[in-house]
């Protein structure tokens, strides 16, 4: 006998009936997750775990049959953790403004629509919100993998004493914008020197002899093309959406692979997860071979370093500070000891923090 096909009504009866399951074990979860939460304020311990995240997301991503495709169950949990989080204690976090900046774009990804995102006018502003309690956290770029150091963020930790409990990696894409979505109908193309930069040779392919003007910031940029239907921006999705913008062309950025590294700050430090780093800043000795035996702590315990950078010590002329990144957390005996080795070769050493290590 042959089967009968649903009808598209039976289909959507289907539908229905799992999206109220869904419904029930969404408030299921938040229940469990308000449980956590009373545990954790009775034992004053942190409720944003960044380990345990990236450890629903791996176990999560890797574990999924499809079809429903892994980005999309990304972003699904992304806002379920976020909104269970809220319910836990709410999350006020800084982010380097203006709204519609990869800074945003980053502090979403890390925290998600539940949390209250505050855009703040300047790194210090990010640094100064967080150490006077106003935020918990604060989001700041520190490295762009094509343009390198963001030297403000790293200068803010010699005078500060907030801890790095995170950090995000975001891929950069950059979209031109423009109010009528019409390449034919622009005259002029606004965004910050970066993006122009970072797009030039599409701007020359497609948009030759236009002229491209450097504004403050991306989101600057998509306000002004929101204002002038013959001006484009160079800016992100985001922007498009809140500055009620039309892609004219998406991911125009010349070089793929495109990365930029944001830290997540807070006056708290942040629990081993088993795939940690640890950042630290330090300035050593003035004496011969120094630079060498700086290293040696790590090298003798094969603890891989990821990266080392040097920056002016401002208050003496020709001293140096080193910010050096390595595989590992404070806590891990092998780190503490290739640590306490390094102090031998300092004048000062500060660390950090250890952090969940992004993917
Ligand atoms: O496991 C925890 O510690 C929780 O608070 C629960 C939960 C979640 O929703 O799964 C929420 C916030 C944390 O950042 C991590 C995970």
């Amino acid at each position: 006998m042959q089967q009968n096909t649903p009808t598209i009504e039976q289909l959507r009866a289907s539908i229905d009936s799992i999206d109220d399951r869904i419904v029930e074990l969404l408030n299921e979860r938040a229940q469990v997750v308000l449980n956590v939460g009373r545990l954790k304020s009775g034992s004053n311990m942190e409720f944003h775990v960044p380990g345990r995240e990236r450890q629903i997301y791996e176990r999560l991503l890797s574990g999924n049959q499809g079809p429903f495709p892994n980005d999309a169950l990304r972003s699904i949990y992304r806002e379920i953790i976020s909104a269970c989080l809220s319910l836990e204690s709410p999350m006020k976090v800084a982010f380097l403004g203006p709204k519609a900046t990869f800074s945003h774009l980053a502090t979403m990804q890390q925290f998600g629509l539940s949390a209250e995102l505050v855009p703040l006018k300047s790194i210090p502003a990010v640094f100064e919100e967080v150490e006077k309690g106003k935020a918990l956290y604060g989001v700041v770029p520190v490295e762009n993998s094509t343009e390198g150091v963001v030297s403000h963020t790293l200068d803010m930790f010699m005078e500060s004493n907030l801890q790095i409990t995170s950090e995000i990696l975001l891929e950069v894409h950059h979209d031109l914008l423009s109010r009528t979505g019409r390449l034919e109908d622009i005259k002029k193309i606004y965004s910050h020197a970066q993006p122009i930069a970072q797009c030039r040779q599409w701007i020359d392919e497609n948009l030759a002899g236009i002229p491209a003007v450097d504004v403050a910031s991306t989101a600057v940029a998509a306000q002004i093309a929101s204002e002038d239907y013959t001006a484009a921006a160079i800016a992100s999705e985001l922007a498009a959406s809140l500055y009620d913008l039309k892609v004219v062309r998406s991911r125009i950025e010349d070089q793929v692979n495109n990365f930029t590294r944001f830290l997540v700050i807070s006056r708290k430090g942040c629990e081993r997860s088993g795939n940690d780093k640890t950042s630290v800043l330090f300035s050593v000795k003035d004496e011969p071979g120094i630079l060498c035996r700086m290293l040696e702590p790590f090298a003798k315990r094969g603890i891989n370093l990821s990266k080392i950078e040097s920056r002016p010590f401002k208050s003496k002329a020709w001293e140096y500070i080193f910010f050096l990144d390595l595989f590992g957390h404070i806590s891990d005996p092998e780190v503490a000891a290739a640590l306490e080795d390094l102090k031998e070769c300092c004048q000062f050493i500060k660390i950090l923090g250890s952090y969940p290590r992004s993917r």
